[in-house]
């Protein structure tokens, strides 16, 4: 499902932020990326919904080479990965349901569609009592939510979180975690950079460890590894 063979990723400011990077990562599986800060982590996470393309080496993602995308059949190929943030990147002005239907909105889903995804999705994250609010009336660890929502409404196979609970405290960051595992055991692959030495820890997941742009650990029940 995720292939990445030799890839190297060099930025045009000269600097490589991924030195040979090869891994598989299978449909269903939960993922944990961890590293020092700048070790190339977001680099891996944007490979994957080709937000970046590698220097050299191949990212297939989906059967996909993404290498040789067009720039106008990406955004059909990102219908398949939900993306989640740190800073969740809501749009202000729309409401948590708009916010949501806005995904299905740009694909031409049919009215009555969108509605019973929409609805299906906030009840999965516990939102719907706030689905009129704007983003700005709602906590982080409800705005995270409505960023998950939205990531998953279209159903993906994948969905990538870069440091999604970086901005929430414990408590909260938990029940985004809880949120996360739902999905998952759903069937979603789950892919997320994080610093979290807590969550990681206690998840025993799989953990890949980048460090200056290579992966020096992977293992299936693996632990943090780093002190922060
Ligand atoms: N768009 C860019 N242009 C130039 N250099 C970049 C760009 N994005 C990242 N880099 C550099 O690539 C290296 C890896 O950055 P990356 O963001 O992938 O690391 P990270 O492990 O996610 O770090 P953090 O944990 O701090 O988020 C860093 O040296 C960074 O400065």
């Amino acid at each position: 499902m995720i292939k990445m063979e030799n890839v190297f990723k060099r930025y045009q400011n000269g600097v490589t932020a991924l030195n040979g990077v090869s891994i598989h990562i299978e449909k269903g599986e939960f993922v944990y990326i961890v590293g020092p800060s700048g070790a190339g982590k977001s680099t891996f996470i944007k490979l994957i919904y080709r937000e970046v393309k590698p220097t050299t080496g191949l990212v297939e993602i989906n059967g996909v080479n993404t290498s040789e995308l067009k720039e106008r059949e990406v955004p059909f190929f990102r219908r398949r990965i939900g993306v989640v943030f740190q800073d969740f990147k809501l749009l202000p002005k729309l409401t948590v349901y708009e916010n949501i239907a806005f995904a299905l909105e740009v694909i031409e889903e049919s009215p009555r569609n969108i509605r019973k995804r929409v609805m299906e999705v906030l009840e999965l994250v516990d939102l719907k009592s706030k689905a009129r609010f704007l983003p700005n009336e709602l906590s982080g660890g409800e705005q995270q939510r409505v960023s998950i929502a939205r990531a998953i409404v279209n159903r993906p196979d994948i969905v990538i979180a870069d440091e999604p609970t970086g901005n929430l405290d414990p408590d909260t960051s938990w029940d985004i975690m809880s949120v996360f595992e739902d999905i998952n055991e759903r069937g979603t692959t789950i892919i997320m950079a994080t610093h979290s030495k807590e969550i990681v820890n206690k998840m025993k997941k799989r953990v890949i460890a980048i460090e200056s742009g290579m992966i020096v650990r992977d293992e299936s029940r693996g632990e943090y590894g780093y002190e922060n």
